[in-house]
């Protein structure tokens, strides 16, 4: 699924209304009656709607919900804001078709707003700006954002909370932005909403379809998409019937050090059930026979050193090798690492210690071959690029350093991103905040590297790993919740997230 930025969503709507035969009204009422259903399924008529409105077509939605909840008998209350005396046509319309329908409780605030006592069983509709905002709120309308934010009723926003920018809000001014219980988002979601800081701005959200032109949406550029299970399944390759262990490659993970074998352990276990042919695991001796007894599928290669990774492991019999997990960082693994990577000529990933190693060693960043599939977490990332005040700078830097290096990386988070080296970002929708525990990006490597080891692309093994990883962890979630969620829970609902992204 695109995700567009808010001019390209005014143009889609402007080319919906200019190519599918249908009114600009008419498709404000189709978003009106979408929104007023999700209301009335969430709350009955026992709940007063006090609705605040804005002089644009955010503004004209919620007056048309207004009339439409009228019309059901709901006890409504709207606060129009007009301080410019300029309104929106559509606006206007639902201005007029509101007062044709008997409705009485309209406030028009030209300048003095009276704020009326609102109460936890208030539910709120916050139609004051949406997609045309175009520049932070300031003065009478923050005050407002500040008197709804401040008061206990449920807040609903039409399209985004107001206030808030539909992609970059390092300029905003966050305690003048609506937060919402609920966004319902007129026809795709968002960029803002797929940030972690903006969680409780944007609450839970959901996406209306009001029939926005397929044609724009599919010729329309964007930089930013959310992966589905649609565009997952087709990336999955059958196993041939005749075929043998030699058709899925053999993986390399250099992994573990004293103290984190379990490391090494989860990442060959979740490789393990993610289809490669052969699996080497290549260790300090101390780990050795952890391995060998954890893990009896894979073979074990015993690194020169009884503790840490400290010699480079020849490559030649394998397709794929994934660094990184359970490493360490002392100086002997740091030398080998960039050795091992430097030389490296079959697809690699970089985890953890092994991104850690590099950031410490910045000049030895140019040495990471390209397409290389770098997974880090929003902190490994920032040791690499820097510290960064949002996700939208912490994107932006992310697109940077992928595009210099050539490389895809794979940051981590609720809404894991694949960037890949020209700048595109896919973002992953399964998962879920039980997998934030260790061992779970582990798992992660362990099944990129295996995707690699059997010969998908980059891009596919990123996009297809995490979106199963996360698919995994929502299947482990399902079976022991999110606090008790373990990383090998992950690993050992592999088979099931497999199973029915395979199944017709
Ligand atoms: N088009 C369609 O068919 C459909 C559209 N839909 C709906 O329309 C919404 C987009 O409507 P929109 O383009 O009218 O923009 P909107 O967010 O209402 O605000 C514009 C007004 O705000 C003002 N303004 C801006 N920033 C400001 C600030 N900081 N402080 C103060 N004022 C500020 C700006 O004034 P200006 O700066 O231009 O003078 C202008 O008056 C979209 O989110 C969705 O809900 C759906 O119904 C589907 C069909
Ligand atoms: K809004």
């Amino acid at each position: 699924m695109k995700i567009l930025t808010c001019t390209q969503q005014k143009e889609a709507d402007e080319y919906t209304i200019a190519h599918n035969s249908i009114l600009s009204i008419n498709l404000m009422e189709k978003a009106a009656t979408l929104l007023t259903d999700a209301i009335c399924k969430r709350w009955d008529k026992s709940h007063r709607i006090v609705i605040f409105a804005g002089p644009g077509n955010n503004g004209g939605d919620a007056v048309a919900v207004a009339r439409m909840l009228h019309l059901k008998s709901y006890q409504v209350e709207v606060f129009l804001f007009n301080v410019t005396g300029k309104l929106s046509d559509d606006c206007l319309t639902n201005i007029r078709r509101l007062h044709e329908c008997g409705f009485t409780s309209y406030h028009e605030v030209t300048s003095q707003f009276d704020a009326p006592k609102l109460t936890a069983h208030d539910i709120v509709i916050d139609g004051l700006f949406g997609s045309g905002l175009n520049k932070p709120l300031s003065g009478g309308f923050a005050a407002v954002v500040k008197y709804i934010n401040a008061s206990a009723a449920k807040v609903v926003s039409i399209d985004v909370p107001s206030g808030l920018m539909g992609e970059d809000n390092s300029y905003n001014i966050r305690q003048n932005i609506v937060q919402a219980d609920i966004t319902l988002s007129i026809g795709l979601p968002k960029l803002a909403f797929l940030f972690p800081e903006n969680e409780e701005l944007v609450g839970e959200w959901e996406v209306l379809d009001i029939g926005i032109s397929q044609e724009y949406i599919e010729n329309a550029e964007t930089r930013y998409l959310i992966t589905e299970e649609k565009d997952i399944r087709p990336l999955i390759t059958p196993r041939h019937k005749f075929a043998h262990k030699g058709n899925y490659g053999h993986g390399l993970l250099i992994t573990g050090s004293y103290g984190m074998g379990g490391a090494a352990v989860l990442s060959a276990r979740a490789c393990l059930r993610s289809g490669v042919g052969l699996l080497t695991i290549h260790t300090p001796v101390c780990n050795h026979t952890l391995l060998q007894t954890c893990v009896p599928e894979a073979m074990v290669e015993d690194d020169v050193h009884e503790r840490f990774f400290a010699e480079p492991a020849e490559l030649d019999n394998y397709q794929a090798v994934g660094i990184g997990c359970g490493l360490g960082q002392e100086e002997i693994t740091a030398q080998a690492v960039i050795e091992q990577v430097r030389d490296c000529e079959i697809p690699l990933v970089l985890d953890a210690d092994a991104l850690n190693i590099f950031s410490t060693y910045r000049n030895n960043l140019s040495y990471i071959p390209k397409n290389t599939i770098l997974t880090p977490h929003i902190g490994e990332l920032e040791r690499i690029i820097g510290r960064c005040s949002n996700s939208y700078e912490r994107i932006s830097k992310a697109k940077d350093l992928a595009n210099s290096l050539q490389c895809y990386i794979v940051l981590k988070g609720a809404w894991t991103v694949v960037i890949t080296p020209e700048g595109l970002c896919h973002f992953n929708p399964t998962g879920n905040p039980g997998m934030a525990t260790g061992g779970s990006g582990d798992v992660l490597t362990g099944i990129i590297t295996a995707l690699l080891a059997q010969g998908y692309s980059e891009e596919e093994a990123c996009k297809l790993g995490t979106y199963v990883h996360g698919l995994a962890g929502d299947i482990a979630r399902n079976k022991v919740g999110e606090i008790s969620l373990k990383a090998g829970d992950i690993i050992e609902a592999l088979p099931e997230a497999w199973k029915s992204l395979t199944k017709n």
